[in-house]
């Protein structure tokens, strides 16, 4: 199963790709309301292998989600993240986040996709987890705009 988003962004595109891959210990200051925390757990930022734990809000509640970077193609501008511990965790088997940005035309396009099965039918499709890394990521262009 997959969800994909794309949304412009008028900050610079290559600025966002760096904060996802090697500084997401930073978003928690750009959205504050959102994600709370990213520790680096393994391994060096910004390389394949490396843990990151994040504390984030999202529908409301406080969760946790521990992934590890599973890919990163510098070329493409894009991050793949591997959730393997965490609230997620309770409702899909398997989940994988990969941000990509799209920096040849004059705006930058950010597409968030997700990959996933669900831990059973009843599940629902990971929606408000999208909204949410669409809000981080017009938090993240605000911040930059504002520099
Ligand atoms: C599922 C945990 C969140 C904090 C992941 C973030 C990107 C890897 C979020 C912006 C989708």
């Amino acid at each position: 199963m997959g969800l994909t988003r794309q949304v412009e962004i008028k900050s610079d595109g290559d600025a966002f790709h760096e904060i996802f891959r090697y500084k997401p210990h930073h978003i928690s200051t750009m959205s504050p309301g959102n994600i709370h925390g990213a520790d680096l757990h393994e391994g060096e930022w910004g390389t394949v292998g490396s843990v990151i734990y994040w504390t984030y809000t999202h529908d409301g509640k406080k969760k946790t989600a521990k992934e590890i970077i599973e890919a990163i193609d510098e070329e493409k501008k894009s991050v793949t993240f591997k959730v393997v511990e965490g609230d997620l965790m309770q409702l899909y088997k398997t989940f994988i986040i990969t941000v990509h940005v799209d920096t040849k035309g004059e705006n930058n396009l950010v597409t968030w996709n997700f990959e996933y099965e669900k831990l059973n039918e009843a599940v629902e499709e990971p929606t408000t987890l999208m909204d949410f890394a669409i809000a981080v990521t017009k938090d993240i262009e605000t911040h930059h705009l504002q520099q």
